[in-house]
């Protein structure tokens, strides 16, 4: 009689906030089930969610991310799941992003009171953000309007319009996807040609320790890898990274494969959003195979990168302007 060894545990790391757990539930699930073994939820409070000061002065977005990462390389945990846009674009030593899977919807949307839309907010109405990227956007779309610099977790943001404090705030559909909460608050999806969001936004990321990684977690963390979406949001990460741009950067940035083209285009602004440069290229792939795809996305980029730098865009993400 064969006796079954009993499944070691994996244990998903994860920021405590409603949005952290959703999705680290979401995809500890789908790993769990690929590797046939039980789950465990680690949450992990970082500086990020604890300070209230604003996100560029804690030095970005990279905050939420390092406490995780410690906690990994600690072996408090096996797994890390991230909002790729919220993770530096640099390597960390000893870490590897183990998969990638398929992203959600990348646009941001308005939420606004009495389902107004950006067009439609009366001149001085305030709109809540803390991103640098979304300041300039409205700034550069409606200079008439307010922004108003917030902090906090989705619902933090959200009373903010509730309560009749603010008129409208920014989000990601993605995020407010995975909440359940999307329908009930979007007044107006952005569209990403004239509203690019963050590099990775819509994308989850799952980061492991590198070397001999738990066969039954390799072969799950393949099965839930997506392809086209790893491509894509390396394309737009390149780009971060090519500027030397931090993830709090005024950067928008969407990739995606059309019909065997992998198309990239990329926006930098001003801080006040009086300046803007973009730059798109695509580029057709050998094949959809992993390594003819991350071809194709370093040549799309570096095509960008080169592109923006030599229009200007180093000096203009760098440019204080009239904040
Ligand atoms: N800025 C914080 C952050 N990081 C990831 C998400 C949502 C998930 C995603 O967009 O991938 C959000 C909230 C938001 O921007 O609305």
């Amino acid at each position: 009689m064969s006796t079954a060894k009993t499944p070691t545990v994996i244990r998903v790391g994860t920021r405590g906030s409603a949005l952290a757990i959703a999705q680290s539930t979401a995809i500890a699930n789908r790993i769990g089930a690929a590797a046939g073994a039980p789950i465990e939820i680690v949450t992990i409070t970082t500086h990020g969610d604890t300070s209230r000061e604003s996100l560029s002065s804690l030095g970005g977005t990279g905050v939420f991310a390092s406490a995780l990462r410690e906690s990994l390389l600690a072996d408090e945990c096996d797994v890390l799941v991230h909002s790729l846009k919220d993770l530096p674009t640099a390597a960390h030593p000893g870490l590897v992003i183990g998969a990638t899977p398929k992203r959600a919807d990348a646009r941001d949307v308005l939420c606004a009171r009495d389902g107004m839309t950006l067009e439609a907010l009366p001149a001085g109405s305030t709109v809540g953000t803390g991103s640098p990227r979304r300041v300039a956007q409205l700034r550069a779309l409606r200079p008439d309007l307010q922004v108003v610099d917030i902090r906090g977790n989705v619902d933090t943001r959200l009373a903010f319009v509730s309560d009749g404090e603010l008129d409208a705030i920014v989000l990601s559909a993605a995020g407010l996807g995975r909440l359940g909460r999307l329908d009930a608050v979007a007044t107006e999806f952005l569209e990403l040609s004239n509203w690019p969001t963050a590099p990775g936004q819509g994308a989850l990321a799952v980061e492991v320790r590198e070397g001999r990684l738990d066969r039954a977690l390799a072969a799950a963390l393949a099965s839930i890898n997506h392809v086209t979406t790893q491509a894509t949001t390396a394309a737009e990460r390149l780009v971060l990274a090519g500027l030397e741009a931090g993830c709090s950067a005024p950067v928008g940035a969407s990739a995606v494969v059309d019909d065997g083209l992998l198309f990239l285009t990329a926006t930098v602004y001003s801080a006040d959003g009086t300046a803007q440069l973009t730059s798109s290229h695509a580029a057709t792939p050998e094949s959809t195979a992993p390594a003819d795809l991350h071809e194709a996305a370093r040549d799309v980029a570096q095509r960008v990168v080169a592109e923006l730098l030599a229009a200007g865009a180093g000096k203009l993400a760098r440019m204080e302007g009239a904040v």
